[in-house]
Parts: C-alpha cells; sequence; structure tokens
C-alpha cells in the first residue's frame, strides 16, 4: 500500500433498484491533496460521497479508509458537508455551532467561531434568514471546524454568489495543510480549478479520468475547465 494513501477505492459498483449510479471504480487518494470530484448532474458524485460516508451501502466493491474497511470510526472520522440544507430553520447560527460541538468530538468551537467572525456572520442570526451565501458559507465554516483528515463538501459552490464562492474557496484553502484531504464535487469547473491538486472526472457512474491537474494541463495542452467541456460535450 501507498503509504500515503488516505482513501482506496477497489470496483466500486452502487445500484439503486434499477438504476446503477456508480459502475467499477476504483481510486486511490493521497493525503495533503485537494481533490475535485467533477461531473455533471447524475454522473454519481453524490453517490459517491454518500457511499464514502456510509450513509450508503455499495452494491459490490470495497472502500478503505488507511488501509481498512470502512467501520463506525472511519465513519465518525470523516467530515462530510451534505449538499442538502440540514441546519434547521429556528435554530440560531450559535446553536448550530453548539449542536455540531455535541455531535462531534473533534470539533473546534473556537475555530469556528473565528472563522464566523471573519466571514461576517453573526451567531446571533436565525438560519431562516441567512440569504443562501451565508448559509453556504455556514455551512462549510462548521464542516472544517472539525480536525479531522479527511473532509467531503459535495457541491459547497451551488446557489451561492460569486464572491461568496471566492470566500469559500479561501476557507478551504486556509484549512488545508499536509495531513488533510479535501474531495470537492461541483460542476463549476473553471471556478475551483485553481484550488484543485487533483481531478476526478465522473460520467454515467465511471471514472472517466483521473490525474494530477497540472500533468493533465501540460499533457493534454489546455485547463482542466478545457477537458471538462471535452469529455462532457455530448452529456
Ligand atoms: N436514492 C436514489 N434512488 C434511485 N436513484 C438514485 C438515488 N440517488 C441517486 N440516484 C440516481 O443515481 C444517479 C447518480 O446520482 P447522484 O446524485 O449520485 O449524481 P450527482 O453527480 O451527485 O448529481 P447531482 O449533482 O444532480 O446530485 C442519478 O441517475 C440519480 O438519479
Amino acid at each position: 500500500m501507498n503509504e500515503n494513501e488516505i482513501l482506496r477505492i477497489e470496483n466500486l459498483t452502487k445500484k439503486y433498484y434499477n438504476k446503477t449510479a456508480l459502475v467499477d471504480v476504483n481510486l486511490s487518494v493521497e493525503k495533503g491533496k485537494i481533490y475535485g470530484l467533477l461531473g455533471p448532474n447524475g454522473s454519481g458524485k453524490t453517490t459517491l460521497m454518500k457511499v464514502i460516508a456510509q450513509l450508503h451501502k455499495q452494491s459490490s466493491g470495497q472502500v478503505l479508509i488507511n488501509g481498512n474497511p470502512l467501520s463506525y470510526e472511519s465513519k465518525a472520522s470523516i467530515s462530510y458537508m451534505p449538499t442538502e440544507n440540514f441546519l434547521y430553520d429556528s435554530f440560531k447560527v450559535k446553536h448550530a455551532v453548539k449542536f455540531y460541538a455535541d455531535m462531534y468530538k473533534d470539533f473546534r468551537e473556537d475555530y469556528a467561531m473565528n472563522i464566523l467572525e471573519e466571514i461576517k456572520v453573526d451567531p446571533e442570526f436565525r438560519i431562516a434568514k441567512l440569504s443562501s451565501g451565508l448559509n453556504g458559507k455556514l455551512k462549510v465554516a462548521l464542516a472544517l471546524s472539525r480536525n479531522t483528515d479527511l473532509y467531503m463538501l459535495d457541491e459547497p459552490l451551488n446557489g451561492v454568489d460569486v464572491l461568496s464562492r471566492d470566500t469559500i474557496m479561501d476557507l478551504i484553502t486556509k484549512s488545508y495543510d499536509e495531513t488533510k484531504t479535501f474531495i470537492i464535487s461541483t460542476h463549476l469547473v473553471s471556478e475551483i480549478e485553481k484550488i484543485l491538486d487533483s481531478v476526478i472526472f465522473l460520467k454515467d457512474g465511471r471514472v472517466e479520468l483521473f490525474g494530477d491537474a497540472e500533468e493533465l494541463r501540460l499533457s493534454k495542452g489546455t485547463s482542466v475547465e478545457g477537458l471538462y467541456k471535452e469529455v462532457y460535450k455530448n452529456v
């Protein structure tokens, strides 16, 4: 096993009744990198994250975290941010922070409060009153305030304005260090490209392209966005 590998996926297939969402996926994810999980709607990004986060069970194949099969411990060690708005509308921001602190032993409350101050989210705001940009930033801030080694953010840039997208990308890069790994799903490739080390292109549940972003740019003579347009031009 590669000692830098934090996540290994072998021959993973996931079927929902009559729909096969992931087909024979193989991936090796290394520590200290930011991965873009890219693909249009329906390509299988959320399903892949949910299988890794153990919210869905695979139909076949296996997922290894630090060389070990998925377990209660590995589930607890992943900071997964779902795409859905999961925070209670009736909560104030400070209640959401408390909720996270109660749920996760690795949650850093001071770190969260500092981020909220930096991104100008008032702890006294009610969740229901937050703009979609503030809500998006709050979700990311909460996920990043856990102190763990694998973060999976499902569509963190979706439904938020351009300035909030920049703030979210700043938060991710600031919380990065070489012990942490990020998997970020999106179809907003041109915006996220600058912070990605590696890219995973999913198409109809299969890995269409996987590799180091800079090596791909050099070998294919185009940006990740250019490659994306090429791979998905008929989708
Ligand atoms: N619970 C489910 N039951 C049946 N089919 C599902 C279920 N969840 C997802 N699918 C199907 O599996 C395929 C992959 O969906 P998935 O949500 O993983 O893709 P995605 O790339 O995350 O897309 P999106 O950005 O739209 O969420 C789609 O065809 C979707 O309709």
